[in-house]
Formats: C-alpha cells, sequence, structure tokens
C-alpha cells in the first residue's frame, strides 16, 4: 500500500508535485498517468526516499521508505535514471545488490529466469540493449520479493514482445496479492493492465478513479444510427439521460445512453427501417486527454478534438 497525503515538492519557485493525495491498493495495477512534467516521476522518487518532498508525506505499508528496516524486501522500483555499472554483468550487478541487501543468493537466479535474462546475464551491462536493460532494471526491483512494486515507465523503448512480457507480469505480480504502481503517459498502454487510474497534471491530482468510470465519464459508447426519418426516430428514442445530435438534412443521429440493441428494438416496435446501426466505443486516449488537456505544458495544434464523446 502507497499512501500519499498532500504531497509537495517544490524546485525554487516550481511546483512539480503539488498537495497530491492518493492511495494505492495490493492486488490490482494502479496506473499513474499524466501528460509530461505531470510529476510522476518526482513523486516516485519520493516513494523510495530519492527526494524528499517539501511538504506532505508519502509512505509504503505505513512507514516512510527510510525507516524500513529491510527497504528492498519492502518496495522494488524501477526508475528512469539508471545506475548499473557498465562493465559490470548482470549477474554481478544482481549478485552485489543482493549481498549489500542481506538478500540469498538464489532469488539472484530466480530473477534472472523470471525476467528472461538468462543467456545474457553474463555480459557486460554496457553493452545490454534498451529492452534488456530494463528487464536488468525489473530484476533488481524483483530482488528483495517485495510486496510493493513500482515502475516508472516500464514499457518506453520495448520491442512488442517486450511489451507484452511487462503487461503479463505487472498482471500475475498484481494476482499475487502485490501493490504495483505503474507509470505512463500514454493512457492506451495503461489501460490494457490497470484496473485503478490515478491522473495527474501539472503536479495535482486530476482523477482517482477506473478504467471503467473514466469511459462513462467521457460520454460512453456513443451509437450511430440512420433512417429516413430522423425526427421521428429522435422522439422514440428521447429520455432521461439520452443524448441524441445530429446535422438538419442528414438521415443520421449519434445517440450516447442507449445501446445499439435499445436502439434497434425500439425502431423495430415503431416499424422505422434503419440504414445503420452502429456502436463507437470511446477512445480512452481521448478522454485521458480531454481530462488532461488544461495540464499539458506545450501545445501543440491537436485539430478535432473538440468533439470527444459529444459528437456533433
Ligand atoms: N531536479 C529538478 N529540478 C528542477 N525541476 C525539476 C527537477 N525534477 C523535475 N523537475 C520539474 O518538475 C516537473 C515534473 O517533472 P517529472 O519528471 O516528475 O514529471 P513526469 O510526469 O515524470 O514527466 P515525464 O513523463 O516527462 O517523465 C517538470 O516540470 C520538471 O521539469
Amino acid at each position: 500500500m502507497i499512501d500519499a497525503r498532500q504531497l509537495t515538492k517544490k524546485y525554487g519557485a516550481k511546483t512539480a508535485v503539488d498537495g497530491l493525495d492518493f492511495l494505492v491498493k495490493p492486488g490490482t495495477v494502479t496506473g499513474f498517468l499524466g501528460p509530461n512534467g505531470a510529476g510522476k516521476s518526482t513523486t516516485m522518487r519520493m516513494v523510495v526516499g530519492l527526494d524528499s518532498p517539501t511538504s506532505g508525506s508519502v509512505t509504503v505499508n505505513g512507514h516512510r521508505y527510510a525507516h524500513h528496516r529491510a527497504p528492498l524486501q519492502e518496495v522494488g522500483a524501477l526508475l528512469e535514471a539508471k545506475s548499473i555499472h557498465p562493465g559490470r554483468s548482470a549477474y554481478n550487478h544482481l549478485r552485489a545488490l543482493a549481498l549489500t541487501h542481506g538478500i540469498p543468493h538464489r532469488r539472484v537466479d530466480e530473477v534472472i529466469e523470471l525476467t528472461g535474462l538468462g543467456s545474457v546475464a553474463k555480459k557486460r551491462a554496457g553493452a545490454f540493449s534498451l529492452g534488456m536493460g530494463q528487464r536488468l532494471g525489473i530484476a533488481a526491483a524483483l530482488l528483495g520479493d517485495p510486496q510493493t512494486v513500482m515502475l516508472d515507465e516500464p514499457v518506453n523503448g520495448l520491442d512488442p514482445e517486450g511489451v507484452l512480457w511487462i503487461r503479463n507480469l505487472l498482471t500475475s505480480l498484481a494476482e499475487e496479492g502485490r501493490t504495483v504502481f505503474v507509470s505512463s503517459h500514454l493512457m492506451s498502454e495503461v489501460a490494457l493492465v490497470a484496473d485503478h487510474l490515478i491522473v495527474v497534471g501539472r503536479g495535482r491530482l486530476l482523477a482517482d478513479t477506473t478504467v471503467r468510470d473514466l469511459v462513462r465519464e467521457a460520454g460512453g459508447d456513443t451509437v450511430q444510427v440512420a433512417t429516413q426519418d430522423p425526427s421521428q426516430l429522435r422522439d422514440i428514442l428521447a429520455g432521461p439521460g439520452v443524448d441524441i445530435t445530429g446535422h438538419v438534412g442528414s438521415e443520421e443521429l449519434r445517440v450516447t445512453g442507449l445501446t445499439a440493441r435499445e436502439i434497434g428494438l425500439r425502431a423495430a416496435k415503431h416499424g422505422i427501417a434503419l440504414f445503420e446501426l452502429s456502436t463507437r466505443q470511446v477512445s480512452l486516449e481521448e478522454a485521458f486527454m480531454e481530462l488532461t488537456r488544461e495540464a499539458v505544458e506545450y501545445h501543440g495544434s491537436t485539430p478535432g478534438l473538440e468533439s470527444l464523446g459529444r459528437p456533433a
């Protein structure tokens, strides 16, 4: 369990993390999302004591990281900055870590096996590809068999096989009852593994929600329907929680608040012929961009996002 309370970090005049309150619970994967510069890495660094809060606090299983007697056994972290000696082999790197943290030697072989590093474990870490480096970082994070695992942008630069591997690993760690906290700036990636989401922008909490609720709040799925007399169809579909839009002179309507099945059945009951009946699922990436729009530090021009969830 990670518990942040009014967590704040200032670098001079810059407030990187601004009064964050959140709880990361065990047994599930929690995604930590936000655009570049939102404060995700700074928050994670504070969780493992690499940075200290200007005010507020963050604890792991009720204690600050520095107060744990065996921190590596409590929380394992993969952070962006790597501190691996390039001349050292993966095996020796892990062995040294294990030795200095009182972790049994056999655990080194276990994490090498778990992360698929067997064939390269004796090679210099400096010659590792990005993907192998990530695996080594994850092996180090898992070395202490920690109850809490925290990974900062773990899929950055990985090939599809590596991405799939990380997804399966995160899911199985959560299934074992561990607390899994994983950051990303890509909603689509996080939505595949996370049930819970903590979304930040400019250091502030924007949402503490589930993937399902985020979709619902973004307007839910839209059904596109076409018929000869759209105003007649409008009348029979109208009701509380139903939103219908369409252009004058067009046979198409877009409906939220009803499923395609419900629309089809109502139209049939009233003898209305439909030419089209299709569901457009709300894009999580769009929902995320809508949520963080105000918080993005540098805007490019992104036309077409104005109509999210509420098509004209
Ligand atoms: N050591 C530092 N000194 C000054 N400013 C910093 C420092 N570390 C981070 N910042 C600033 O704090 C803000 C948050 O940065 P942080 O790296 O935590 O964001 P992030 O969400 O992890 O972004 P990214 O996805 O780009 O890694 C940024 O504006 C960054 O420039």
